[in-house]
């Protein structure tokens, strides 16, 4: 917990103890559904929970935006984002149901209304819009750029969000937000697209985040 309140200072009481209840939460549901690699479950809020909440170190999502999570696994990095920003709706898909089940219980256990999930591809999905598509570790940028393509409002109606302050300089969270590690130099050309790169351990200096990046294409 202290690696979150050393970079995060302004956690609510609700938003502490959501936090403080995943440990738990997450050794109990991981023992039973693997979500979490078993040598990981000890370094929860560094690996998992600060990973997730480096997008929020970068981008400052708005009140009543929609954010899917694809390939959201046990809920990195929907469940961390999701206590973070509770006035933003959060959307965990995953093609495998067990997974889901970890976060439909970490969510009930810590009192987190503000995620629902879905069992499914996410290229499956026809019938919702979503402001954002955040990811880690699922897929190539080329496969979740036409994955999450006809799922995403325009950059222009994410804008709509931030009401007279955005400006042209504001990190806007629109697109597709990735969280990816290693040499992406193949990945990224394979891609088409040129993505706005953010080096985690700029933000966090802990050795862990070396090589780990944030992606955006909007
Ligand atoms: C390595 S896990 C990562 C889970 C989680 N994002 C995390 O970082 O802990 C990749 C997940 O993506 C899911 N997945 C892969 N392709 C998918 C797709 N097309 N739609 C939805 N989920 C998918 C897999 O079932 C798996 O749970």
């Amino acid at each position: 917990m202290e690696i979150l309140t050393k970079y995060f200072a302004d956690f609510t009481p609700t938003q502490l103890q959501q936090l403080q209840a995943l440990e738990g939460l997450y050794k109990e549901w991981n023992e039973k559904i693997n979500v979490i690699s078993r040598k990981d479950i000890d370094s929860l809020y560094l690996k998992h929970v600060l990973h997730s909440l480096s997008i929020a170190a970068i981008f400052d999502f708005q009140p009543g935006m929609q954010v899917i999570d694809i390939g959201a696994g046990g809920g990195f990095p929907s469940v961390p984002l999701a206590i973070f920003f509770p006035e933003v709706q959060f959307h965990a898909v995953d093609s495998i149901n067990k997974k889901l089940t970890v976060i439909q219980e970490v969510a009930a256990g810590a009192g987190i209304p503000n995620i629902t999930t879905q069992h499914t591809r996410a290229e499956q999905i026809t019938n919702r819009k979503f402001d954002v598509a955040v990811s880690r570790a699922v897929a190539p940028l080329k496969d979740l750029l036409s994955w999450s393509k006809h799922l995403l409002n325009k950059p222009s109606e994410v804008r709509k969000h931030f009401g007279a302050q955005a400006t042209e300089d504001m990190e806007i969270p629109a697109g597709l937000i990735c969280l990816k590690g290693g040499d992406l130099a193949q990945e990224i050309h394979d891609s088409g697209r040129k993505p706005f790169i953010w080096p985690i351990n700029e933000i966090f200096p802990e050795e862990f985040f070396n090589e780990k990046f944030i992606l955006q294409v909007k």
